[in-house]
C-alpha cells in the first residue's frame, strides 16, 4: 500500500475525521482539500491537517492517489462527474456517502468503474463540521467497502488495508445490500426520530408542557433528529426506493401494535415489548465494530470540592486517558453520579479496578 497524496472534497465531520486520522497515522502524506466554505479550509490548514489554506480548483487534485468525496450524497455525484477528466489513471476515487446505489450507477454510466471504490464508515453523530471531526471517530467502527465489477484486486486490497490501518473494521458488501440494510438501521430511524419530534412540536400546548417534561427516553430516541437537514434530505432522495419499502413495513408494524392496544390484547402487547427488549439487549453487548461504542462507568459522587479532579488525577497517574467526564442526573441515578467515558474497553476495565481499589462505589450498565 503506497500513497503520497490524498485529496478531500468536503471536510466536515466525516471527511475531517478521515483526514485527521490519515495525518496522524501517515504524517508524511500530503493532504489537500476543498469544501464549500473557505473558512473550513483555513481551519483545517491551521490545525495542521491539510497543505492548502484556500479553496482549490479540482484540477489541483490531478496527482492524488486517493480522493475522498465527503459532501452530502447528491453533491458527491456532481463532483464525481467533474473529476473524471481530472484524475490520473491509477487514482482511486472513494466516497463516504450513506447511500451507495446512486453513486455506483453514476460510476458505471461514466465508465470509471476501475477508478472507484465505494465506502461508508458506520460511525458519526448528529454533529457536523471539521471542528467536531476527531482522529478517533473511525476507531473500531465498521467501514463498509463496496467495490465495482472492475475494481482491481490489488487496489481493493490496498484500500482495505488503508481502512484497517485507520482503526476501522473493513467489511466488503454489495452496494444494493448496503442500501437495504442502512435504510433499516439508519435512514428509517432518522425519519422516525424527526417525525416524533415534529409530532411533539405540533401537539404541544402554549406552556410547552411536553417540551418541559421531555425525559430521557424521548431524548435518547430523538438525538439524531439534531443531524444535518441537508445531509438527510440528500439521503432520502438518493435511497428513495429502499426507504419507501422500509417505511411501508414500519407503518404496517405500527398498525399491528395499534390494533393490539385498541383490542387490549395483553399477550400481544407483552410479546411486542419482550421481543424488542431481547433483540435490543443483544445489540447492547459491546461488540467490535458497533456504532459509537461507549465505554462508560458510573460512580457515586463524593460530595466534596475537587472530587472530579481527584478521580482524574488517579486515572492520569496510571496513564488512563479519559474521553469524557461529567455529572449525570437522571431517574436511574436520582442523586446524580459521575459518568466517566474511556476510549477503549481495556482502559475501562483498568479504571474500574482502580476505582474499586480506591473505595469508589462503581456502577456498570
Ligand atoms: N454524519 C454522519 O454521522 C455520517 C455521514 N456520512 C456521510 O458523510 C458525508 C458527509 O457528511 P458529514 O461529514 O457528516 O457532513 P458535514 O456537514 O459535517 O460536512 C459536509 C462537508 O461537505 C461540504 N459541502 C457541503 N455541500 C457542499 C457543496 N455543495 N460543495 C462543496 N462542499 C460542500 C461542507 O462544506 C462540509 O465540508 C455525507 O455524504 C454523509 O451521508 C457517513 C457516515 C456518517
Ligand atoms: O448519530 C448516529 O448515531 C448515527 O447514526 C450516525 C450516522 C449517520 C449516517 C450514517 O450514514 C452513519 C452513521
Amino acid at each position: 500500500m503506497s500513497f503520497e497524496k490524498v485529496g478531500f472534497i468536503g471536510l466536515g465531520l466525516i471527511g475531517g475525521s478521515i483526514a485527521k486520522t490519515i495525518k496522524k497515522k501517515y504524517p508524511d502524506t500530503t493532504l489537500i482539500a476543498t469544501a464549500r466554505h473557505a473558512d473550513t479550509i483555513q481551519e483545517a490548514h491551521d490545525f495542521g491537517t491539510i497543505e492548502n489554506d484556500t479553496l482549490l480548483p479540482l484540477s489541483d487534485f490531478a496527482d492524488c492517489d486517493y480522493i475522498f468525496l465527503c459532501t452530502p450524497v447528491q453533491q458527491n455525484l456532481i463532483y464525481l462527474k467533474e473529476l473524471k477528466s481530472v484524475i490520473k489513471p491509477s487514482c482511486i476515487i472513494t466516497d463516504v456517502g450513506s447511500v451507495k446505489s446512486d453513486i455506483h450507477k453514476a460510476v458505471t454510466a461514466l465508465d470509471i468503474e476501475a477508478n472507484f471504490i465505494g465506502g461508508h464508515p458506520m460511525c458519526g453523530s448528529e454533529k457536523t463540521g471539521f471542528f467536531n471531526a476527531t482522529e478517533y471517530l473511525l476507531e473500531n467502527a465498521y467501514y463498509i467497502i463496496t467495490p465495482t465489477a472492475k475494481t482491481a484486486p490489488a487496489q481493493l486490497e490496498d484500500f482495505h488495508a488503508l481502512v484497517k490501518s485507520l482503526g476501522s473494521v473493513p467489511m466488503i458488501l454489495d452496494y444494493e445490500k448496503h442500501d437495504f440494510a442502512t435504510a433499516a438501521i439508519s435512514h428509517l430511524p432518522h425519519i422516525i426520530a424527526s417525525s416524533l419530534v415534529n409530532l411533539v412540536s405540533d401537539l404541544d400546548d402554549e406552556q410547552e408542557t411536553m417540551r418541559t417534561i421531555a425525559a430521557g427516553g424521548f431524548k435518547d430516541i430523538t438525538r439524531i433528529a439534531s443531524s444535518s437537514p441537508v445531509m438527510w434530505q440528500n439521503i432520502c432522495l438518493s435511497n428513495q426506493e429502499q426507504i419507501l419499502k422500509l417505511t411501508d413495513c414500519y407503518i404496517h408494524a405500527l398498525q399491528n401494535i395499534r390494533s393490539s392496544v385498541a383490542d387490549a390484547k395483553s399477550d400481544d402487547i407483552i410479546s411486542f415489548f419482550r421481543n424488542a427488549k431481547d433483540y435490543r439487549d443483544s445489540i447492547t453487548t459491546p461488540v467490535r465494530g458497533s456504532l459509537q461504542k461507549n465505554y462508560s462507568v458510573y460512580c457515586d459522587l463524593v460530595d466534596e470540592a475537587g472530587a472530579i479532579a481527584t478521580l482524574a488525577t488517579i486515572m492520569a497517574s496510571h496513564n488512563i486517558s479519559i474521553k469524557n467526564i461529567g455529572i449525570l442526573h437522571n431517574r436511574e441515578y436520582e442523586d446524580g453520579v459521575l459518568q466517566i467515558e474511556f476510549y477503549e474497553e481495556d482502559a475501562l476495565e483498568k479504571a474500574v479496578k482502580l476505582m474499586e481499589d480506591n473505595h469508589y462505589v462503581v456502577h456498570r450498565r
